[in-house]
């Protein structure tokens, strides 16, 4: 399976940016494919093949949800087994995908994001686009409205992946999705004339090395859009919590926005900008029937401002900057 979607890519990036790399992707991502090995894969590829068949619906990119449209009314008896299918890919953390009649009400209302990164949003069309920790895909698929000429995500989340394709079954984005960290990517591709990294960042022990790493995958003038988590301060402000953030593990640096545009700085990134700051709202993330475990509600004190851990609660940047 996920050899099948790999020739895709490489079917798909002939012609982009990455073409002539198309051969050494190709190679590492084979031997990363030779080596997954997850308990839980067999049982969310079976929910994947027995996925029922539609003709080829669209997107709506009108919709916040990511949305897709059947040309024809499906009968119930799609539904009965499209949503039990999919169920058994749980937990849904971002979305909403709306399939048809379909709601995947996931735990974040990623829309929300999507409408921060926007205002941010350097040209896509035409471009040769990376996402690094992609997750399911929600944001490549929102970004092929803009008719980039290929949207690439890496994830090393075996479920994420599967997820994606699962969707994809019916929104035909076009979008590819192969399974690798960001650690796989050959340093000094410098062909991607979008690097999107979103919710990365604090889970990288050496975040200088990650950002160093995103802007050797940079093409010339291609730009960078980082959005992390922040917390208030000057430049000599940075937090790096000893044990849980959030009751989220392997947390690591979480810098002021001054320090963070500081670190752009001094790796060479040009024309800084902070296009957001929002703090993460419960009515962002919070648990649904499609993510049933604990949410933010629970990972917070009783009146919001504070992290059970005693840190400052989930505040998130998101800046653009071009190399
Ligand atoms: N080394 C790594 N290399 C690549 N990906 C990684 C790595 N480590 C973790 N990930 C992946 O990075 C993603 C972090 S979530 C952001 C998802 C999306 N971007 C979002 O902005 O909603 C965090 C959040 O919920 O904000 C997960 O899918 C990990 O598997």
């Amino acid at each position: 399976m996920f050899k099948q979607w790999l020739s895709q890519f490489c079917e798909k990036a002939v012609g982009s940016g990455v073409e002539v790399h198309i051969d050494v992707l190709e190679s590492i991502a084979l031997d990363v494919i030779e080596r997954i090995n997850q308990g839980d894969l067999h049982k969310w590829q079976s929910a994947y093949e027995q996925l029922p068949d539609a003709s080829h619906g669209r997107i709506d990119f009108q919709k916040a949800a990511l949305s897709v449209v059947f040309d024809q009314a499906m009968p119930e008896s799609f539904y009965g087994v499209l949503e039990d299918k999919l169920m058994a890919l749980h937990p849904w953390r971002k979305g909403p995908f709306q399939i048809g009649d379909c709601l995947i009400d996931s735990e974040w209302q990623s829309n929300l994001k999507w409408s921060r990164i926007i205002k941010g949003l350097p040209e896509l069309k035409n471009k040769t686009i990376l996402d690094v920790g992609c997750g399911n895909g929600y944001y490549l698929m929102k970004m092929a409205e803009y008719q980039p000429k290929l949207l690439l995500g890496i994830e090393p989340g075996l479920i994420h992946n599967i997820q994606y394709w699962s969707v994809e079954k019916y929104a035909q984005s076009g979008v590819c999705l192969l399974p690798l960290k960001i650690q796989d990517m050959p340093v000094g591709l410098n062909c991607f004339d979008v690097v999107f990294s979103m919710g990365v960042l604090y889970h990288r022990k050496s975040p200088i090395a990650h950002i160093e790493h995103l802007k050797s995958l940079i093409s010339a003038n291609g730009s960078l859009i980082l959005e992390t988590l922040v917390v208030d301060g000057d430049e000599r402000t940075c937090l790096v919590p000893e044990g849980r953030y959030a009751q989220m593990r392997n947390v690591w640096f979480l810098p002021s926005v001054a320090m963070l545009s500081g670190w752009l700085k001094k790796i060479g990134f040009n024309n800084i900008n902070v296009v957001d700051i929002s703090l993460t709202t419960v009515n962002e993330q919070r648990s649904t029937d499609w993510m049933k475990f604990h949410s933010l509600k629970e990972f917070l004190s009783d009146d919001q401002q504070l992290t059970v851990e005693g840190h400052p609660p989930p505040k998130r940047v998101v800046i653009s900057c071009q190399k």
